[in-house]
């Protein structure tokens, strides 16, 4: 990586118009006699290639060859709040020791948070080497600046090689601010991860609308970060034995600093998470009209279901955004899915493909979501529907 430099003391009218013109982006312009290079370069080097010799130069950053060797460990970010560790934790840390397995390193838990024992505790029954706890009482609200400056001191006196973290709404906003702190890079959002033998890993995600799988690596700083979706890895079993060790950790009081001060806390009801769903109804654009959905409800209501939709319904106004499966919606994994009126397009697909049982109707029997549905009807939904519900409710077939 490098930045393209504008040397104005060579810029006269002439090289101006020149590297103006040979921009294939128009991304250079030239103004009260200063040449600039604006947010539409593509770094294509045009300008330093063929413009007149010395104008623009392109320089590497220079960066100091990292010690991997200095850099240990898995650490998996555990989230506590409310008396409740967040699975998404115990997810991670089944992957962690997965990854661990290629180098022999350690896995370890950061816990941070307020009257932590119980949490502590619980997490010794994962296998995991060690638990590192930052027990105040001043931790009891979530403040992003204030958690980053503890997560900062961990990462200054532990070392991690790896950090994992949920892509939750406290792992999406503590994540990046470790990564500004320590100039290091970020994957968000992570479907699966490989780890090399000289401790890179590997970070893989869905990219460009989920048409490919990008394979993203840290090579030249640590630690490595990535955040992962809940219900994408799945959580080891609970060993009957503990063997964590736990570790306090001393909290600099200089670390403590926050500018956020939380004046009062309005607890919003709880919603089912669909991500916590058994069992979910989903519903696509082969639904007709929004008063149709009451059918959809009332299956719902009759399995104890969620129910939830493809992005053009919630484009539609049917749903809220909570309620989307999908790259840019939720990730599920459900006992039972089942799908009316749904094409299987990839971006539905990698948020559902993970669920036990998944029965697809739909009238097209070439549809996609064949493809990933262990049981399928090629049929109307609104011929199944009615035959269905009537069967749940014990009536005539
Ligand atoms: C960057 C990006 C991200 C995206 N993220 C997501 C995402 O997270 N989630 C998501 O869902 N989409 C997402 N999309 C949109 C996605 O590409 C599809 O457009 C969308 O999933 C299609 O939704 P659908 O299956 O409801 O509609 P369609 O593809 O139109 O399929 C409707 C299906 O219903 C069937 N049908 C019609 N009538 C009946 C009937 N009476 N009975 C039974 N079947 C019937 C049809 O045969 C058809 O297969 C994303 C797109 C982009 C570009």
């Amino acid at each position: 990586m490098g930045v393209l430099k504008v040397h104005q003391d060579r810029v006269n009218e002439e090289t101006a118009e020149e590297m103006c013109k040979m921009c294939p982006f128009h991304a250079i312009t030239y103004e009260g006699k200063k040449l600039e290079i604006g947010a539409g370069c593509r770094m294509c080097k045009a300008c330093v290639k063929k413009g007149s010799s010395g104008v623009i130069t392109y320089e590497e950053f220079q960066r100091p060859e990292i010690d991997k060797d200095a850099w240990k460990g898995i650490v998996v970010y555990a989230e506590w709040e409310d008396d409740r560790i967040h699975p998404v934790t115990f997810e991670l840390i089944g992957k962690a020791r997965e990854l661990a397995e290629v180098n022999r390193q350690p896995v370890s838990v950061l816990l941070i948070g307020d009257k932590l024992g119980k949490a502590g505790e619980e997490l010794r029954h994962y296998g995991v080497d060690c638990i590192y706890t930052y027990e105040d009482q001043r931790f009891l609200e979530f403040k992003a600046s204030l958690y980053a400056n503890i997560v900062e001191n961990f990462v200054e006196k532990v070392h991690p090689s790896v950090m994992l973290f949920g892509a939750t709404i406290k792992g999406r906003s503590l994540a990046p601010r470790i990564a500004a702190r320590f100039r290091t890079g970020l994957t968000a959002d992570c479907t699966s991860l490989e780890m090399k033998s000289n401790t890179d890993l590997v970070q893989i995600r869905p990219a460009f609308g989920g048409n490919i799988m990008a394979q993203i690596n840290t090579p030249n700083s640590r630690p490595q970060l990535c955040t992962v979706r809940y219900k994408v890895f799945t959580a080891p079993e609970r060993n009957e034995g503990a063997d964590g060790i736990i570790k306090s950790m001393d909290i600099p009081e200089e670390k403590m600093k926050s500018g956020i001060e939380v004046l009062h806390r309005v607890e919003k009801p709880r919603e089912v998470d669909l991500a916590e769903a058994e069992t979910i109804i989903a519903v696509g654009r082969g639904i007709r009209t929004q008063s149709d959905l009451l059918m959809v409800k009332e299956l719902a209501g009759l399995l104890n279901a969620q129910v939830a939709c493809t992005r053009p319904l919630i484009e539609a106004g049917w749903f809220d955004a909570r309620h989307q499966i999908g790259l840019s919606g939720r990730t599920v994994k459900p006992k039972l899915l089942i799908t009316l009126g749904i094409s299987g397009s990839v971006q539905f697909v990698a948020g559902m493909r993970a669920a036990e049982c998944i029965i697809a109707v739909n009238t097209d029997k070439h549809a996609g979501i064949f493809d990933v549905a262990h049981y399928g009807f090629a049929g109307d939904l609104y011929e199944v529907l009615p035959v269905l519900l009537r069967q749940l409710k014990g009536g005539a077939k």
